[in-house]
């Protein structure tokens, strides 16, 4: 039987949370391998958008197709897991393979490899033993980056995978996340940073209370989109430049 293709599709949706929403006019399609950057302000709902696709965040209205959850990783904002939890780095990474095979058998050969070769990939196969908590900011997302793929997603979603992260542990992120695509990995994630945007992604979505752009960064990271979708907290610069300011 013919695998079903991957498939993210939203067409006029709208999302939010008992009943009320926080965002509207969502309209998106994302293929195989395609990065897709969720760009706006503090509370625009790029967070909302992202949960929408794991089912917590309820669609109000439209249509939305997305992948089974088992085919979907997801690293969460940092501080999403509690860093005192006394748990070893193999320990969070394992995590990743129960929601697709069932907590309820025992970790076998094939778990202790894939979790083996999703630290290496993160460059952190030397702290297989170490407490997750102890690690540094930095390397805590190298480990939930590992969690998320351990399993072999064919979407990965990332909220805020770059913030209060150091250059060393961006760079590893952005390499593993090149190669994840190539390989035929969808990737949604949220940023704050339009460099990474630019950089990253070949398809970003505005948001801001509703969606007001959606097409290749060249076409969204304009000024002009971007003065619509920030507000006053986009300032233009003399030389021309933008810079966006959060209140
Ligand atoms: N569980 C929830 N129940 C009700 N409202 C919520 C819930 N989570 C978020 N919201 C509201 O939804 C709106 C969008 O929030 P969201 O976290 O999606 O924004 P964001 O763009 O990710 O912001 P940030 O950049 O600050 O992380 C906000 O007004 C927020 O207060």
């Amino acid at each position: 039987m013919d695998r079903p293709r991957f498939e993210l599709r939203y067409s006029g949706v709208s999302i939010g949370y008992q009943g009320r929403p926080v965002l509207t006019g969502v309209d998106l399609e994302l293929r195989a391998g395609r990065r897709l950057a969720l760009v706006g302000p503090n509370g625009a709902g790029k967070s909302t958008l992202i949960k929408s696709m794991l089912g917590l965040a309820e669609i109000l209205g439209g249509t939305a197709s997305v992948p089974a959850r088992a085919d979907t990783g997801y690293v969460p904002q940092t501080g999403a897991l509690d860093a005192d939890f006394p748990v070893s780095v193999r320990q969070v990474v394992t995590m990743g393979r129960y929601r697709k095979l069932g907590w309820w058998r025992p970790v076998r050969a094939a778990d202790r490899t894939a979790v083996a070769e999703a630290l290496d990939r993160v460059g952190l196969a030397d702290r297989a033993r170490h407490r997750f908590g102890l690690l540094s900011g930095g390397q805590r997302q190298r480990v939930l980056l590992a969690r998320a793929i351990v399993a072999k997603p064919k979407l990965l979603l990332l909220d805020e995978p770059f913030n209060g992260v150091d250059a060393v542990s961006q760079e590893a992120i952005l390499r593993v996340l090149r190669e994840l695509s190539a390989a035929g990995t969808a990737l949604v994630l949220s940023t704050h940073d339009l460099g990474v945007a630019r950089d990253l992604a070949d398809l970003v979505c505005l948001i801001n209370g509703r969606q007001h752009a959606v097409g290749t960064p060249g076409e969204t990271l304009t000024a002009e989109a971007l003065r619509r979708t920030y507000g006053s907290g986009a300032l233009d610069l003399a030389d021309g430049r933008m810079i966006l300011v959060e209140p």
